[in-house]
């Protein structure tokens, strides 16, 4: 198995590693996971999150190698979500003196609903905790990704403990940034990124603006590898992630039945490509809604297209922007196009009700609904892909 890792002296990972794990509530994660915790051993040692409940005894083993658990004192909980705090009994259970620190109002009571009252000491932005030679203190960032996440700072060490800011489904052997393949862990980084984080982007930038007077030269997150040597990167990359600026690129996302919703995406892909816009097609019967997203987050166009079934667009169509509007930002996707297309027999109502729904998230319509009655022929899409130059070059 894989033992306590000292990634700064006296700070042990003691986390779980999630091998197998494939889909996270709905995401897909082709690379595994962690659920990362860390041991401060200080005059009152201390745990930074624990893990999955599954992964309770992995988490103990570890921090038997390097402590009796008993002496823990205290148990800092910067985010109530079960990949982090599942293990949380069975870590009091052997550490019965152990305080619970966690955020006030809503870490506290995110706790007391899972794990009943346990004297939870509750702890706002400003807050500090000595433990020893070090204190710890704590900054909120509420709605990252849930009301009540905190991030923690130990100044001895210059580490930050982010919880899920910063964090990657990667499961991995190595334990740094540096250890590992940079451009895989950035793309693992990015998925989570708009898969969980996107639609708080305005919160991270402000989580940004509270973290930036900070001396840190490690991000510890709690899923994936820590960072030591790329700190500035991934920090300038979510800078760069939550600002929300689209780079000019292009998906085009269908499903299709009779192909010619299938032979309409090809078009406006062929269509971006030849302005010069970098284009990626996405079947949604061969592609994980998951995976459109990670590009979602970037892409100045998004087009997607549904042929009518049963008046209205196809489910799968449906799913997905039933997820793109749940992870559209609140204010909108400023100077985003949304383009709507699709193929019907009678009644327009699938590329209609995609327009509908790409304008709920916040898109601009710019080119409008481009929808065909049955099937296409060559004129009608050498017509589409001249539509979608002029509006690409408008
Ligand atoms: C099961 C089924 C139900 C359909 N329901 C509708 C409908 O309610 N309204 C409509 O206009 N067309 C309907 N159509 C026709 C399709 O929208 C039409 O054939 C379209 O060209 C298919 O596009 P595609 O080739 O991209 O699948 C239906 C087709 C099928 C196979």
């Amino acid at each position: 198995m894989l033992h306590a890792v000292e990634v700064k002296p006296d700070v042990y990972w003691v986390g779980g590693v999630d091998w197998n794990e494939r889909n996270f509530h709905g995401y897909t994660t082709d690379r595994g996971s962690t659920y990362n915790a860390y041991l401060i051993m200080d005059e009152h040692p201390t745990l930074v999150d624990t893990c999955k409940s599954e992964f309770a005894d992995e988490l103990i083993e570890r921090v038997r190698e390097v402590v009796d658990p008993a002496r823990i004192e205290y148990i800092v909980a910067n985010h109530v979500e079960q990949d982090h705090s599942g293990a949380l009994p069975a870590v009091c259970a052997l550490a019965p003196n152990a305080r619970v620190v966690a955020s006030a109002p809503y870490g506290v009571s995110g706790l007391t609903a899972h794990y009943g009252d346990r004297s939870y000491l509750p702890v706002k932005t400003g807050d500090t905790l000595c433990i020893g030679k070090r204190t710890l203190a704590f900054t909120q960032t509420v709605m990252v990704h849930w009301p009540d996440n905190m991030v923690t700072y130990s100044d001895a060490d210059r580490i930050l403990f982010s919880n899920d800011a910063f964090g990657q489904h990667f499961a991995s052997s190595k334990h740094f940034d540096d250890e590992v393949g940079l451009p895989e862990v950035l793309a693992q980084a990015k998925k989570y990124y708009a898969n969980i984080v996107m639609p708080y982007s305005r919160h991270v930038e402000r989580a940004l603006d509270a973290l930036s007077g900070l001396d840190v030269d490690m991000i510890a997150p709690s899923h994936g590898v820590i960072w030591r040597s790329h700190v500035d990167e991934i920090v300038r990359t979510y800078g760069r992630w939550s600002s929300l600026a689209p780079d000019d690129f292009a998906i085009v996302v269908y499903d299709s039945m009779w192909h010619t919703t299938e032979a309409m995406a090809r078009q406006i892909l062929e269509a971006f490509i030849e302005c010069g816009v970098p284009a990626r097609l996405f079947d949604l019967k061969a592609n994980h809604i998951s995976d459109i997203m990670t590009e979602a987050l970037t892409a100045k166009y998004v087009a997607v297209g549904s042929p009518t079934l049963n008046n209205g667009m196809l489910p799968t169509v449906a799913a997905f922007l039933c997820y793109l509007k749940g992870l559209s930002p609140k204010g909108g996707w400023e100077g985003r196009v949304g383009i709507p297309f699709g193929s019907y027999g009678w009644g327009p109502n699938g590329p209609e009700e995609v327009a509908a729904a790409l304008e709920g998230c916040g898109f601009d319509l710019a080119l409008g609904t481009l929808a065909h009655q049955w099937t296409e022929d060559e004129e009608h899409l050498a017509q589409l892909h001249e539509t979608v130059k002029a509006g690409v070059r408008a």
